[in-house]
């Protein structure tokens, strides 16, 4: 499933239409229909829960329930097909439509929500005469039909009386800035009425590049998105505003972005797993396999004071399928976590005092890499003199598949945007997972800034340096150098606790020394993480509940 800008939405909009021959309005058409019979949809099942069904026998359906409940639908995207139900509805939609095409997809879904039967009052944003040309034809459709309208006018109010619903086909990928004028203060009114809202396309007021939200905007009970997902759809707080988020196709095939634009980005279904980053979700194993075909993961972490980020990292890889781990250690550390794991082997590497690392250490870490296939650097590991020259040395001298996580991020963001630049002998792939605080020291900007452009900032990183990016936080972003970027859509808000991160590094650790690419391993990764964070929610009484050590249980 692609997500897109809204440049790249008019440029497949362009094509489709100036190549092909698509007539603009039959896309609106499209758009308009699929708008009407998803508001059809949701008249049809506004009362009825949804049933849930995914038969993991360890997981009961209560459970399951509770955790939807919980976890909340606002934000969750499909794209199924629906079929228009036969009823009509004691319902009456208000319309607000905005001047340009977003305007005129309300128009078409208010005529065919009238044909079937629900009552329409058009509420216009500007006088109608000053709508975008192919909006203009609806308008005088609808006008000709006798569909009720009013123009909104600061002065007045707008009550919504007997109203059921509201649609929003205010702004769309035209939007820029802040809504103003009339627009903000149906926003406001729409939002303030208490109505169920679906949106066209995009909430009013939503970035529909970034996820961004300015103020007013729209909080929908369900977006209507049209061809193709928009970005600010799948990043918070924008998806939070969308409520749920349906895809309709209008006639702009997807696969038309597909190695169209310099980046493309995917929502990471298994669709995507399986068909574009070609992972086998059943993770087949070769039957006569042994400890040696699943690789050796040698992990360098941990602290005497931060001894359980080494621990869960190095569970985490074990639990995600790697025939080794070596756990190498301050010494002074060792003697507390023998037997801790006892499928672990433990290496003794730094002399730091109180078991800590040393600048010495990088050399025996050097060693240890030699008969290992990936090297997993940061969890627990704390600070030291001369760090940066250490995982400078580490880095030169291995030339292995690399994850670089916690603090190992620091001392990169030390050393500047230069550390990976002047290192061009090293061929195997190295993958960073910062967290947006981490994001923020590397790229040099704020955390703000971030997480007010999260797709983009992973993305030219991750082009920049040459490493493949995993940006954690909800609806993690994983970015390669080639301009790939995915978007995760597994886990929950329970996942936000300590440790979580040490464990997505043992698992993408333990995924790159099973042989996968380091695009795979980051995107499996973090499904995989985001999976077991959900099934271990399950088996709580509250997801709230959910430490780092329940996810590997999990894996
Ligand atoms: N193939 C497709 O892609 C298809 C697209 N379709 C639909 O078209 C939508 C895109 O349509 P669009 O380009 O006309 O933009 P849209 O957002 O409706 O209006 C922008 C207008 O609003 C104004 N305006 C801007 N910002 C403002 C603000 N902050 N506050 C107040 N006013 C503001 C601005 O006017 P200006 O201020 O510049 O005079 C501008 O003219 C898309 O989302 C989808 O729904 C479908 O029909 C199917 C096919
Ligand atoms: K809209």
């Amino acid at each position: 499933m692609y997500v897109v800008t809204a440049e790249q939405m008019r440029e497949l909009d362009e094509h489709v239409i100036g190549s092909w021959g698509v007539p603009s309005v039959c896309l609106m058409e499209n758009a308009g229909k699929a708008l009407a019979e998803e508001v059809l949809h949701f008249c049809q099942n506004r009362q009825s829960k949804e049933q849930v069904t995914n038969g993991n026998p360890l997981i009961s359906d209560e459970a399951r329930v509770a955790f939807d409940r919980w976890k909340g639908t606002r934000g969750q995207i499909s794209n199924d097909a629906f079929s228009r139900g036969e009823k009509t509805f004691a319902e009456h939609w208000y319309i607000l439509v905005g001047k340009g095409n977003n305007g005129g997809d309300g128009l078409v879904a208010a005529r065919h929500l009238w044909e079937a039967g629900v009552g329409i009052t058009l509420v216009f944003a500007e006088c109608p005469k000053g709508l975008s040309e192919e909006a203009l034809l609806e308008y005088y459709t609808a006008e000709a039909m006798g569909i009720p309208s009013i123009l909104f006018t600061e002065q007045g109010d707008v009550t919504f009386t007997g109203g059921t619903g509201i649609i929003d086909a205010l702004l769309g990928t035209g939007s820029k800035g802040a809504p103003r004028h009339a627009y903000a203060s149906l926003i406001q009114a729409a939002n303030d009425s208490g109505l169920p809202i679906i949106s066209a396309d995009i909430p009013s007021g939503l970035h529909a590049d970034t996820g961004t939200l300015y103020e007013p905007h729209i909080r929908a009970e369900r977006t209507v998105c049209f061809a193709l997902l928009k970005r600010g759809l799948t990043q918070f707080p924008g998806a939070e505003a969308a409520g749920q988020i349906k895809v309709r196709s209008v006639g702009i095939p997807p696969q038309l972005a597909e190695g169209r634009f310099r980046e493309t980005v995917y929502l990471l279904t298994e669709d995507v797993l399986s068909e574009k980053l070609k992972v086998d979700l059943t993770q087949r194993r070769a039957e006569d396999g042994h400890k040696g075909t699943y690789g050796h993961v040698l992990l360098v972490a941990g602290t005497l004071a931060m001894s359980g980020a080494g621990l869960l990292s190095c569970r985490a890889a074990l639990r995600s399928g790697s025939g080794l781990v070596t756990w190498a250690l301050p010494s002074e550390l060792l003697p507390h976590v023998i037997g801790a794991v006892p499928e672990l082997m433990l290496a003794a590497a730094a002399e730091g005092m109180h078991g800590t690392w040393n600048r010495a250490s990088a050399q025996n870490i050097i060693k240890l890499a030699e008969n290992r296939d990936v090297i997993a650097i940061g969890p627990g590991l704390g600070r030291f003199e001369e760090d940066t020259d250490w995982l400078s040395q580490i880095y030169k001298e291995t030339d292995l598949p690399m994850v670089i996580d916690a603090d190992g991020l620091n001392m990169l963001a030390e050393a500047g945007s230069d550390f990976f630049k002047h290192i061009d002998s090293r061929k195997a792939p190295v993958i960073l997972t910062p967290h947006p605080g981490e994001m923020a020291r590397l790229a040099g900007v704020s955390t703000q800034e971030i997480q007010q452009n999260r797709i983009d900032h992973a993305l030219s990183y991750s082009a920049k340096s040459g490493v493949t990016l995993v940006l954690k936080g909800s609806r993690t972003v994983i970015a390669t150098p080639e301009g790939n970027a995915y978007i995760n859509m597994t886990g929950h808000a329970g996942m936000g606790t300590g440790g979580t991160g040490d464990v997505l590094t043992g698992v993408i650790a333990s995924l790159l020394a099973q042989g996968y690419s380091a695009e795979q391993a980051a995107a499996f990764g973090v499904y995989l993480h985001g999976k077991a964070g959900e099934t271990a929610a399950m088996m709580r009484t509250h997801p709230a509940g959910v430490m780092a050590g329940d996810l590997t249980e999990y894996l």
